[in-house]
């Protein structure tokens, strides 16, 4: 694992401190062209972990779907089981502002139905923030929450709501469509998104918007000019079996908890565990 090139702790990643970090904090940090870690968490202790590691913002990804619920794409989750898992990772941590993927069907219909999502989300979950899926398209939810005072990061290019009209997990905005993405994040922008998502685009096209952003862009398969990064933690931690190319593997939790499920079993039936020590008298 190549942890050794040690970035020193920035004003954003790494600091400590007693309160969360804020929309203000994130839109600073590019100012001063400084990078920073975002990851999914999706329960209180690893969002705990990434708290105390430094982390500053924690997203509950509708991901969840996949790796927490085990579906095979992200529309079947729904807000009803989001929010218990927002409120968990909010309740595990501290300084990481927690914001929260609005879950497919949930937003796309109309303003009213993405303020009332949010709204959920921001009352029963204690999130900071919400973050939709497209382009202009959703403008006017975007407006309309911005303007309740919701802080909304908005997310562009491989947008896995869209799976059933992409036709599967593929590379977006090549040719003419990295126009139009461009155009997306500059109306998104005006309308007061605080931050975009850019998932699996061409790295050049994602260092074009991130320069003509004066919002921070968060890439995932989007190579290493974008402000921020962002994968889900198990597939950094090699809990996922199977992964996409962006993906680095920074731990084989896969192996570590097979092996102590294996131990701990092998103990259990060997009349190993548990010893004296382990009992009460
Ligand atoms: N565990 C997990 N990690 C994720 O990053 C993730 C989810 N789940 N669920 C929601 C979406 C789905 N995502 C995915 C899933 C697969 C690929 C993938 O296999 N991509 C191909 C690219 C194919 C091409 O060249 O166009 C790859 O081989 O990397 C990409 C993004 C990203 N998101
Ligand atoms: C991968 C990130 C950006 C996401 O949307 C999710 O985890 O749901
Ligand atoms: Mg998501």
């Amino acid at each position: 694992m190549s942890s050794s090139s040690a970035a020193q702790p920035t004003a954003l990643y790494g600091g400590q401190g007693d309160r969360r970090v804020t929309v203000r904090d994130i839109a600073a940090a590019k100012q001063r062209h400084e990078k920073w870690p975002m990851l999914t968490a999706y329960d209180a202790l690893t969002a705990r972990v990434f708290d105390e590691a430094g982390i500053p913002v924690l997203l509950v990804g509708d991901s969840a779907a996949m790796v927490v619920y085990g579906y095979d794409s992200t529309i079947p989750v729904t807000v009803d089981d989001l929010v218990p898992l927002a409120a968990a990772v909010v309740r595990g941590s501290k300084r990481a502002m927690v914001v929260a993927d609005l879950p497919f069907g949930s937003y796309q219909a109309d303003v009213p139905g993405a303020l009332a999502a949010a709204t959920r989300f921001l009352k029963e979950s204690g999130v900071q923030a919400v973050k939709v899926e497209g382009g202009r398209r959703i403008l006017p939810q975007v407006e309309a929450m911005v303007a309740a005072g919701i802080p909304v990061m908005a997310h562009l290019g491989l947008t896995p709501q869209s799976v059933n009209v992409f036709g599967g997990y593929r590379v977006q905005g090549r040719g003419q469509a990295g126009e139009e993405l461009m155009a997306d994040a500059k109306a998104l922008e005006a309308a007061g998104a605080f931050s975009v998502v850019l998932e699996c685009v061409p790295e050049e096209l994602a260092a074009r918007v991130t320069d003509s952003l004066s919002i921070p862009t968060i890439g995932i398969g989007a190579g290493d000019h974008t402000d921020a990064q962002v994968l889900v933690w198990q597939d950094m931690a090699g809990l996922t079996p199977r992964t996409a190319k962006f993906v680095k593997k920074y731990a084989d939790l896969r192996t570590v908890l097979g092996d102590a499920a294996r131990a701990y079993a092998e103990e259990v039936v060997g009349g190993v565990f548990p010893a004296p020590e382990h009992a009460y008298h």
